[in-house]
């Protein structure tokens, strides 16, 4: 601060000194001017004045005195003469002092002789008889005196006005410093007046200013804590983040939710920024100190989501923080963090939701589509093929519905963890649906073959992993896989045809007999081409009514005709008659067996319909169904409108279902069954013993027949095997009340060992092949 503003500062100050100096000084020369005047004063003068006067009159009356003590002297005229005497004595004593201040020539003789004088009349007054000449002389004497008096008396006078002049000039002098002194002081009080006027209204404007400062201070304290209340009771933490150049940090405010959010509290982190970062999860935290660095560089807000472990409990954290350049060459962000660990749950929750299967964890078909794009990626880049190996479980129904879905569930969660454990964390296990799996090996050689060794390594490593026997629910249970493979190493594949190949590979290994691993091939593939022409043709097959019926009669053990069964042909303009083994199954998987199976049932209750009874009796007809279609919701209505559309009884329709559609969903079986029973469809279970023949099934099932399978009638009299199976389902049948009939009967032999064990029906080339209705030669006995 430079001189003159300390000056000017301090400039009130200054002038009050410099007034009371100049009073002060005024006072002093005023004291010292009156002094002076005081001790010149004329009345002095005057008054010595006056006193000589007095003494001249004093002196005159003892001269008188005197003259007439001459003339005549009694006791009266002495005691005045005495008396004037002492009188004039008194008063030459008192004006001792007089005549001594009195600045005059001659005053001292005067005053010398003046007492000689006096004396010598005392003395002569003394004197009790004095002569008259004394008195006289005495007289003229003093009448010397009173002369030299009144000449004195003179001067004194003049010398009175002279100094009474010189007063007055004194005094006007006086006037004049008083007068400007005050007209000084008049004004150095006016100037005084006017600061401390200023003065006062400054000091009034800064108390205004004062006390509205401290009213903003109260206003701002009051609106600082209310916003450290609101932001101290509001979920997360508000901060402002600071950051030097030299790489200090810190938070110079940080609300309470600080302390349950990391752990620390607001004065810590305005210590040391620091402890907030140590709180965060080693992994997450070079990327938001990157996200930082980011925001430091272009000065954009970022916003960053984090993990924190607090004693032990791991939460997930979101800060979003907006940069500014203060002065001081620091940045400070201004920002908020919040609590988002309940949202990245739920959004793992989701994620697992739709990537992983609930009941085993393994990822699902979704997220296993999604890797198998990557992996191709990878291996056009890489070079090296993969591998994916589609695992179905063998006879996982049966285990399913024999002991339950919980039981089902277990193994597939056991099998789940088999899995896991025989491939490598980088590879991934997947489960489709149901009991198949799928595994996808990444990074194998870069050769097909080579490639190809390493994935049946693999595939065989599996088989006898998931042979090993497994306790569910306390019981031993064996199970084994059938394994498709297909190697992938080209960019160009699909995933969806990929997994099409493993499939289909898989389809290989059931039809080697289970429990066993094919690789997909070409000629698989070909077929696969195949497949998609031929479902076109059957479309338009359909709609050209390509498809007709053929059917093959059915005889009771005494001969005679008790029905047929309709058999499917397909009349292909190219192909000529397409037997149904070639088109059933694709049409299966298509779907097209729902409108083919629904022309089926009408077209073969419509000729039912026409035909005559065979030796009064309605004759029967045997349709086939599939699974897919008894599955449709409709299908029992779909059969009662083709029963009452064709006008047959109800009773002359026997539905043939296929042992594998019974084991899926028993309930939903047992009442379809009953519906349709109550109106008097029969029911016949075809291919019996080639599947699960459960008998546990077979009870609950209200059928009315079961068929054994021609493949056991084949070998009938040559195997043993099969000649006990045949005795067995006649016995099963007979013990649950079920007709039994035997297909594929082709000789007597055959006939006659069945009808030996008390086969109930037969059916077969021996009695005639499968023929449209109009050939079909309805024989009314065997013989
Ligand atoms: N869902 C539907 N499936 C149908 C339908 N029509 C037929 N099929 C299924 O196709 C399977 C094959 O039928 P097909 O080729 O007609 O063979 C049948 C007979 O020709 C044959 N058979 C009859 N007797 C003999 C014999 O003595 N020897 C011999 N080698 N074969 C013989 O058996 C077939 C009849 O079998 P099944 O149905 O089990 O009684 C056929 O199995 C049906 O499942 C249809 O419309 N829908």
């Amino acid at each position: 601060m430079s001189m003159a503003t300390r000056l000017w500062r301090r400039r009130f100050k200054l002038l009050t000194g410099l007034v009371l100096v100049l009073v002060a000084a005024s006072v002093v020369h005023l004291w010292t001017k009156v002094s002076r005047i005081e001790n010149a004063l004329p009345l002095d003068a005057l008054h010595k004045e006056r006193s000589f006067a007095v003494l001249l009159e004093e002196v005159g009356r003892l001269e008188t005195e005197l003259r007439l003590g001459a003339l005549e002297i009694d006791a009266a005229r002495r005691e005045r003469l005495a008396f004037a005497l002492d009188l004039l004595i008194l008063r030459q004593r008192d004006n001792r002092d007089l005549y001594a201040g009195l600045q005059l020539p001659g005053v001292a003789e005067l005053h010398r002789d003046l007492g000689a004088a006096l004396a010598g009349v005392d003395e002569t007054l003394r004197d009790p008889q004095p002569d008259a000449a004394s008195l006289a002389a005495w007289a003229e004497r003093f009448g010397a005196l009173r002369e030299r008096l009144r000449a004195l008396n003179g001067r004194v006078f003049e010398a009175s006005i002279g100094q009474a002049v010189t007063q007055r000039a004194d005094l006007d002098r006086l006037r004049n410093t008083v007068s400007a002194m005050i007209v000084m002081l008049g004004g150095l009080g006016m100037a005084l007046g006017v600061l401390l006027v200023r003065q006062q209204r400054n000091i009034r404007e800064l108390e205004k200013r004062d006390l509205a400062l401290q009213a903003a201070e109260v206003a701002q304290r009051e609106l600082r804590e209310r916003l450290e209340r609101i932001t101290d009771n509001m979920p997360g933490v508000i901060f402002q983040y600071r950051e030097w150049p030299d790489g200090h940090s810190c938070f110079p405010y940080a609300s309470q939710g600080l302390r349950e959010l990391f752990g620390v509290s607001p004065e810590a982190a305005a210590a040391d920024g620091g402890v907030i970062f140590s709180a965060m999860h080693p992994e997450d935290r070079p990327r938001v100190i990157e996200l930082l660095r980011e925001s430091a560089r272009d000065m954009q807000p970022r916003q960053v989501e984090y993990r924190v472990i607090l004693d032990g409990v791991e939460s997930w954290l979101s800060s979003h923080g907006t940069p500014r350049r203060e002065a001081d060459g620091s940045l400070l962000w201004h920002g908020y963090t919040h609590d988002v660990t309940r949202r990245r749950l739920a959004e793992d929750e989701i994620k697992h939701l739709a990537f992983y299967d609930s009941l085993t964890g393994l990822p699902n078909r979704r997220l296993l589509m999604d890797r198998l794009r990557h992996a191709l990626a990878l291996c056009a880049r890489t070079g090296a093929q993969g591998a994916l190996l589609f695992i179905d479980l063998d006879n996982f129904k049966t285990l399913n519905d024999t002991r339950g879905h919980d039981c089902g569930d277990t193994l597939l969660r056991l099998v789940a963890d088999r899995l896991r454990q025989s491939v490598r964390l980088d590879d991934t296990v997947a489960r489709l649906g149901g009991d198949e799996f799928v595994i996808m090996l990444e990074g194998l050689g870069a050769r097909p073959e080579e490639a190809a060794t390493q994935a049946e390594q693999i595939g065989e490593k599996i088989l006898a992993l998931l042979n090993l026997p497994y306790m569910v629910d306390g019981q031993e249970y064996h199970g084994t896989p059938s394994i498709g493979v297909a190697l992938f190493g080209d960019r160009e594949t699909r995933v969806e045809d990929l997994l099409k190949r493993a499939d289909l590979a898989m389809y290989q290994a059931k039809g080697a007999g289970r429990n066993t691993l094919r690789f997909f091939d070409p000629a698989m593939q070909t077929l696969v081409a195949a497949n998609s022409a031929l479902e076109a043709e059957m479309r338009q097959g359909l709609r050209q009514g390509e498809f007709i019926l053929h059917y093959q009669p059915q005889f009771d053990a005494g001969g005679a005709l008790i029905g047929m069964e309709a058999l499917v042909r397909w009349q292909h303009p190219q192909r000529g008659l397409v037997p149904p083994g070639e088109f059933i199954a694709l049409a299966e998987s298509t779907g097209l067996i729902l409108p083919l199976g629904q022309w089926v049932l009408e077209t073969a209750c419509a000729e039912l319909a026409a035909c005559k009874p065979v030796c009064g009796r309605p004759l029967g007809v045997a349709v086939n169904v599939s699974a897919r279609q008894f599955r449709h919701p409709d299908f029992v209505e779909a059969v009662l409108g083709v029963i009452e559309r064709s006008g047959i009884e109800a009773a002359q329709l026997k539905i043939e279902l296929t042992e594998s559609l019974l084991l899926e969903d028993v309930e939903e079986t047992v009442e379809r069954i009953g519906r349709l029973k109550a109106h008097g469809v029969g029911f016949s279970l075809d291919d019996f013993g080639t599947g699960y023949s459960s008998l546990s099934y077979l009870k609950r099932l209200p059928l009315d027949q079961i068929k054994i399978d021609r493949s056991f009638v084949r070998d009938v009299l040559s195997d043993a095997n099969d000649a006990a199976i045949a005795r067995t389902v006649i016995a099963l049948g007979q013990t649950l009340g079920l007709h039994v009939i035997a297909e594929g009967v082709e000789t007597e032999a055959q006939r006659d060992f069945l009808i030996e064990h008390g086969c109930d029906a037969f059916q077969g080339y021996l009695f005639g092949r499968p023929a449209p209705i109009g050939e079909l030669r309805c024989l009314g006995t065997l013989h």
